[in-house]
């Protein structure tokens, strides 16, 4: 249905995008996943048609949305990644304002706002100025206003950064009530890899601007069937630690995580005693040491060396 090719963006010096390659299915809900900085705001800028490539295409149903923009525009909602909303007006006013932008009007245009209000769960607070709302609020409207003419394709670029946890469970659900129950196609970016694990079908996994790793979330994870992903809990960290870890003839990656630390080692390989005693050589305690299934976020680990939040 939407198919980017050799998709680029450079800004002066910066490369922000270089040649990435994806599409999206009916239906299909897929990642955009990467670090701060990988390009995946810019790149769903262009695919939005808000922001000119550099070179490459992007096609909705076959046509090319770059010439035509009005191909895709009707029938795409977007959620940027800042607020954009009237503080001063009432929830009700914003929706009624953009409503209107949309081309809706008189009972259908209240209709549809009683509809989205009630999908991100904010009738009881649609009188209330946006400017006393707590930041997950305001991105719930964000996406409401993004729903009102409901369109076929939804972008979202990070909808859930810097909010309060409730909130943030609130659109993740949303998302997939809109996906699964309602059949709209979405195109998800996020640096969490929880939030993709949990929302989409398959994934793109973006980094400095190109996709290294794109797939299912389980052929992205066989990307590790060779490797274990360890975890060991410490009490306190250390770098000496990381450092020593890292010098390991067996051990291919290190990552510093919130309990401790993560290392990727090849199957089967017996590192246990060597992390003890290494770990007592610097000093550091270690509570325990644990073979983990691995997630996107080692996926990641593996690829490029680095964690998604580095
Ligand atoms: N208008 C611009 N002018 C110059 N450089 C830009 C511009 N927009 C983005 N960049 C640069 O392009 C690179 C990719 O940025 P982009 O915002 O697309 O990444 P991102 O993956 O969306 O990260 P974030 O989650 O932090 O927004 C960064 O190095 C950024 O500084």
């Amino acid at each position: 249905m939407l198919q980017v090719n050799n998709l680029h963006k450079k800004f002066k010096t910066i490369t922000a995008v270089n040649g990435i390659n994806l599409y999206l299915e009916e239906g299909e809900s897929v990642g955009l996943l990467g670090p701060n900085g990988a390009g995946k705001s810019t790149a769903i800028s262009m695919i939005s048609t808000l922001l000119t490539p550099t070179s490459g295409d992007v096609l909705f149903k076959g046509q090319d949305v770059l010439k035509q923009p009005d191909v895709l525009r009707p029938v795409l909602g977007v959620v940027p990644q800042e607020i954009a909303l009237y503080e001063e007006l009432t929830a009700y006013e914003n929706m009624l304002f953009f409503g209107k932008t949309y081309g809706l009007s008189g009972k259908k245009l209240k209709r549809k706002i009683d509809e989205v209000l009630e999908l991100v769960g904010l009738t009881e607070r649609k009188k209330e100025r946006i400017k006393n709302y707590s930041g997950g609020m305001k991105r719930r409207i964000n996406i409401a206003v993004s729903l009102m003419h409901e369109p076929e394709v939804l972008i979202m670029d990070e909808p859930t950064v810097g909010i309060d946890p409730q909130s943030r469970s609130y659109i993740l659900e949303m998302v997939r009530e809109l996906n699964r129950n309602k059949g709209m196609s979405i195109l998800y970016t996020s640096h969490y890899m929880e939030e993709v694990e949990k929302l989409c079908d398959r994934v793109y996994i973006m980094d400095h601007g190109q996709i290294i790793a794109s797939g299912t979330k389980e052929e992205l994870k066989s990307i590790l069937s060779s490797e274990d992903t360890i975890l060991i809990e410490v009490q306190q960290k250390s770098d000496q630690l990381i450092n020593h870890l890292n010098e390991h003839a067996l051990i291919q990656q290190v990552a510093e995580v919130d309990q401790g630390y993560k290392v990727i080692v090849g199957k089967g390989a017996d590192v246990f005693a060597d992390i003890f005693e290494i770990a007592n050589k610097c000093q550091v305690k270690v509570r325990g040491v644990h073979i983990q299934t691995p997630t996107l976020e080692d996926v990641f680990l593996h690829l490029t060396g680095r964690k998604l939040r580095d």
